[in-house]
């Protein structure tokens, strides 16, 4: 079945790519059967059981025949098998082949669902384990439709596309051996149809494809004239063009139609050529066969026929799946063959000999972004937050600042310079210990879909409610929070209560505060707060902040007059280091000028 592919804005895209089915390619994809491999025993009973229902299909001609030929030798009033008897084995073998069909749907979905769930997980946690530098080069949305396209796609093989070419097959051998056993003559009748029609569908089918893919084109370019129009449909409407663009619609349409008629005919003399030839083999074999065999085994034969026919055309769609399958499993593996970061995946509390107390310091830091190695966002960037430290980092829009933010959290690494904690390189720390000892909060506070308890608790999974509610008191959010009907059981994120922005960020801090860390990261929210709600932010802040060290990247410069050294980045480097008495002193000097114009804008 072809999936179309949505890309991230919701069009679809083109459908999944094949790969052709070669014994270099099957494999290099071997590999996804390591996921069945905990479930083998009931994957082969599934195969068992596919090859032995693909039997039972084959013992209903032979014993059909049996039924007719008795019957009919009775009718003569010569000696035969009972009917009733040969009936009654007919409907023992459909029993059969119900627990036979029964299990196996049952098998191979058990298998292929375990399977994919375990496929998912490892994916996820690829996913969740890459650099941040990989996200942003990526659309993720489209990075997840496609993988989730890829995955159905494997669990389609797995579970369904398998088993029936196992089952086809089966069908097929054993169909030709019984057809050969019951006449070779017949046979080599009815298997003088297969060069032609051979050579109907490859000369057909190609051209075919050609033509449904240029009337699909055609249909894609009528969706974007669509799509153009109704996004712009303000500058269609002011220069009155709708007669233009219902032109320029229709043409394309009517381009479609052609095209799809071209299409439709070439499949019409397709289809009417292999009826034609597959009944003609019919005819020719019932005519030649009534000469040489019973009526029975005649019966037989046709429905044998009929089995081979129907296996070979399946043949066509479950190859097409699987090189489908094959162009899954390569982009899958090329995710599983990226870079992770070095995280510990396992929830690790954090070690004595990793613990730091909260110094900070950068030391001649230069950092370039991967993906544009030429433009050096940091230049020389040197200063020092002592133990319990507020530092201010201020500077125009572009200077750096959530670039350095980057670095302190380990999203990347400086090109030179040092980062240390505690006087020690931040390389000298495992990744997930570092990360555990600082917080941060963001300008925009994403909060999860989920109680305000569970939000506040992602600070710190395990922490009781008594423990939400004191941090959630020290960030302010207890007033309104238990205002709620539900209070800490109020569902917010997506589907839930919307909250303000405000709202938002002392639940955030609250997350923080929870968490306890030795060091702080805050980018201050830009958005403007009412005052009461600044305020409130503003204390909550204070109450986060005391006693840890802390770094702030600031937009509003009034909330920073206090903080112990404010570091004034431009272009990736520091202009100013000190306290805001001695940057507002400097003559011409960045911060001077930055708070006079704050001042003058407010
Ligand atoms: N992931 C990235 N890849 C490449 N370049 C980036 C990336 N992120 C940011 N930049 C570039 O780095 C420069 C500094 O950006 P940064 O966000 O650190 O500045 P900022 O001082 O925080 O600005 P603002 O106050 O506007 O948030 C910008 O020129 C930006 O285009």
């Amino acid at each position: 079945m072809a999936r179309p592919n949505y890309s991230s804005n919701g069009s679809i895209k083109e459908e999944l790519s094949k790969v052709k089915l070669s014994k270099e390619s099957i494999k290099e994809n071997l590999w996804v059967f390591k996921y069945i491999i905990p479930y083998r025993f009931k994957f082969i009973l599934g195969l068992v059981l596919i090859a032995l229902s693909g039997v039972t299909t084959m013992a209903f001609p032979y014993l059909l025949k049996e039924l007719i030929d008795n019957a009919h030798q009775i009718s003569l009033g010569k000696d035969a098998i009972a009917p009733g008897l040969v009936a009654l084995t007919m409907l023992g073998v459909l029993s059969i082949q119900m627990v036979f069909s029964f299990s196996r749907v049952y098998l191979f979905s058990f298998v292929g669902e375990h399977a994919v769930a375990d496929l998912r997980k490892d994916i996820y946690k690829q996913m969740i384990m890459m650099p941040m530098e990989f996200f942003a080069q990526r659309r993720v949305g489209e990075l997840s439709n496609r993988l989730s396209a890829d995955i159905s796609q494997i669990q389609d093989t797995v579970s369904s596309v398998l088993a029936e070419l196992l089952r086809g097959l089966v069908v097929l051998l054993i169909g030709i051996g019984l057809i050969f056993y019951l006449s070779w003559k017949l046979t080599l009748v009815m298997l003088s149809v297969v060069p032609v029609i051979v050579v109907v569908a490859v000369v057909f089918s190609r051209r075919i494809r050609k033509e449904s893919k240029d009337a699909q084109d055609q249909l894609a370019d009528s969706g974007v004239i669509v799509q153009e129009t109704l996004q712009g449909i303000a500058n269609v409407k002011a220069f009155s063009n709708e007669a233009y663009e219902l032109k320029r619609y229709s043409i394309s349409v009517e381009k479609v139609v052609k095209l799809a008629i071209k299409s439709a005919q070439l499949r019409g003399i397709f289809i009417s050529i292999m009826i034609f030839s597959i009944f003609a083999a019919i005819v020719m074999v019932v005519w030649y066969g009534t000469s040489i065999l019973q009526f029975g085994e005649l019966t037989a034969f046709v429905v044998y026929t009929a089995f081979i026919g129907g296996s070979m055309a399946g043949f066509a769609e479950l190859y097409s799946q699987l090189q489908k399958t094959l162009g899954a499993t390569q982009r899958v593996k090329e995710l599983f063959g990226e870079v992770t970061e070095n995280v510990n995946i396992k929830d690790e509390p954090v070690q004595e000999a990793f613990r730091i107390e909260g110094t900070v310091e950068l030391k001649h830091v230069a950092f370039s972004y991967p993906s544009r190695p030429e433009i050096q966002i940091l230049k020389d960037v040197s200063f020092k937050a002592g133990l319990g430290q507020q530092i201010a980092i201020v500077g125009p829009s572009g200077a750096g600042k959530s670039t350095l933010v980057s670095l302190l959290l380990g999203f990347y690494n400086p090109a030179e310079g040092a980062l240390l904690f505690d006087g020690k390189d931040a390389g000298s720390y495992p990744l997930s210990q570092l990360r555990k000892q600082m917080a941060f909060v963001p300008q925009d506070v994403l909060l999860f879909g989920g109680t305000i308890f569970e939000n506040i608790a992602y600070g710190k999974p395990d922490a009781t409610g008594e423990e939400v509610e004191e941090a959630a008191r020290k960030a302010y959010a207890h007033g309104f929070i238990s205002s709620f009907p539900e209070g800490y059981n109020t569902v917010v994120g997506e589907r839930g209560v919307k909250l303000s922005g405000g709202q938002r960020q002392r639940v955030a801090i609250a997350r923080a505060i929870l968490k306890d860390p030795a060091i702080l990261i805050l980018d201050e929210a830009t958005s403007s707060l009412d005052s009461e709600s600044e305020l409130l932010v503003q204390k909550a802040l204070d109450s986060l902040m005391k006693g840890r060290t802390s770094i702030v990247i600031a937009h509003r410069l009034s909330t920073i007059r206090n903080a112990d050294k404010i570091v004034v980045l431009e272009k990736g480097l520091v202009k100013e280091c000190g306290t805001h008495d001695e940057l507002i002193h400097l003559d011409n000097g960045l911060y001077r000028n930055l708070n006079k114009l704050q001042f003058e804008l407010s």
